[in-house]
């Protein structure tokens, strides 16, 4: 059960970020720089199939320049180049900046992709969680905040389905199978070493610096620059975009509002929306028609998702999303364009 202790800095002193120059690690690195001034240690493999590693690049040079600008605040940042599946680097690193918190986002992401390259996800997902947790555990963090998916879920015939956290895990694809590893190591470590650890679980989250193999990226670039959009199916694939912020603010709370051992926490936005509509939304948004190549559904790609119920972070935390699909889709476009 989860019983939040009173809000703390005290495990925020130094907070290892994994992922850290991806897109959602990226915006939590940057926010523990601007709105915690904490110390940060950047920790990325930088090489990701899944990304543009140049892009890669200019994330770290984003973090580098936010820890400057706050620097008489505190905050710091140091860039590590690092596999969560090298258990020696982890500790060297841990020991050398005094590591007191950890917010892990970093591993193999598209379940589509997953699908033709199974073994990479179960090494990075659930042998990286094992060996980042207990490289965490060995060296004495005891507070750690890790990302999850609704991609542990599946899809459901029902899009009325609301999503707790104990709802049935029904992966379709080896990375929700490997999220599913991931969350299991989780639990498990927070018994084994007695840490504080949260799961904030990601239902689809898009925006500025977004992943390029998901749709919200690929319409903007796409129809800005008048190339097709691949379709995959009919368009009536549902998921509750949730905007890039809305999901930093449940990672820096989950990160202040320690839990007494495990927790896990379904974020998300209450309305989906289908792939049909977020073509439209893109298309309002830049004022301009996609030009659409219909293709069919790869394996492995979720339809109906449900939604997810997030009444637990909302009740305990007082957590809620604040930004709808809209607003963010133009917060994304103008920031596009700004940097195109
Ligand atoms: O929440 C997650 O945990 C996951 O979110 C994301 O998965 P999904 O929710 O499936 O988002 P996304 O790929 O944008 O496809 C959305 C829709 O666009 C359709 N789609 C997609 C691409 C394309 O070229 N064409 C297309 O029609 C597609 O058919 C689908 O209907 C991440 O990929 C995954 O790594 C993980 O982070």
């Amino acid at each position: 059960m989860y019983i939040a202790k009173p809000q703390t800095d005290e495990y925020t002193k130094c907070v290892l970020v994994t992922g850290a120059v991806g897109f959602v690690g990226s915006h939590i690195a940057e926010t523990l720089l601007r709105e915690e001034h904490v110390k940060v240690v950047a920790y990325d493999i930088f090489n990701s199939e899944t990304t543009v590693s140049e892009e890669k690049k200019e994330n770290a040079a984003i973090l580098k320049e936010t820890a400057n600008m706050y620097a008489s605040y505190g905050a710091s940042v140091h860039i590590v180049h690092g596999d969560i599946r090298d258990k020696e680097k982890l500790i060297e690193t841990i020991k050398k900046y005094d590591v007191t918190a950890c917010v892990h986002v970093g591993g193999m992401v598209d379940d589509r992709r997953s699908v033709t390259h199974p073994e990479e996800y179960i090494d990075v997902n659930i042998r990286g969680t094992a060996t980042l947790l207990d490289a965490l555990g060995q060296c004495g963090v005891k507070m750690v905040v890790q990302a999850s998916t609704r991609s542990v879920f599946g899809q459901r015939a029902n899009n009325d389905t609301y999503l707790t956290e104990t709802a049935e895990r029904r992966p379709i694809n080896p990375y929700g199978a490997s999220k599913v590893g991931a969350d299991a190591m989780a639990h498990c470590y927070s018994h084994l070493y007695k840490m504080n650890v949260t799961l904030v679980r990601i239902f689809a989250t898009y925006g500025p610096r977004g992943r390029p193999d998901m749709i919200p990226r690929i319409l903007i670039e796409n129809i800005v620059n008048d190339k097709p959009i691949r379709k995959f199916g009919e368009g009536t694939a549902t998921r509750t975009w949730i905007y890039i912020s809305d999901i930093v603010s449940a990672f820096v709370c989950a990160l202040k509002n320690p839990c007494n051992g495990f927790a896990e926490f379904n974020t998300g936005a209450p309305n989906s929306t289908t792939l049909n509509e977020l073509i439209a939304c893109a298309e309002k948004v830049i004022g301009k028609k996609a030009t659409i190549d219909h293709c069919p559904v790869p394996p492995g790609d979720a339809h109906t998702v449900g939604h997810p119920c997030y009444d637990l972070i909302k009740d305990t935390l007082g957590w809620e999303p604040k930004v709808g699909v809209e607003e963010g889709m133009r917060r994304t476009y103008n920031h596009y364009i700004q940097h195109s």
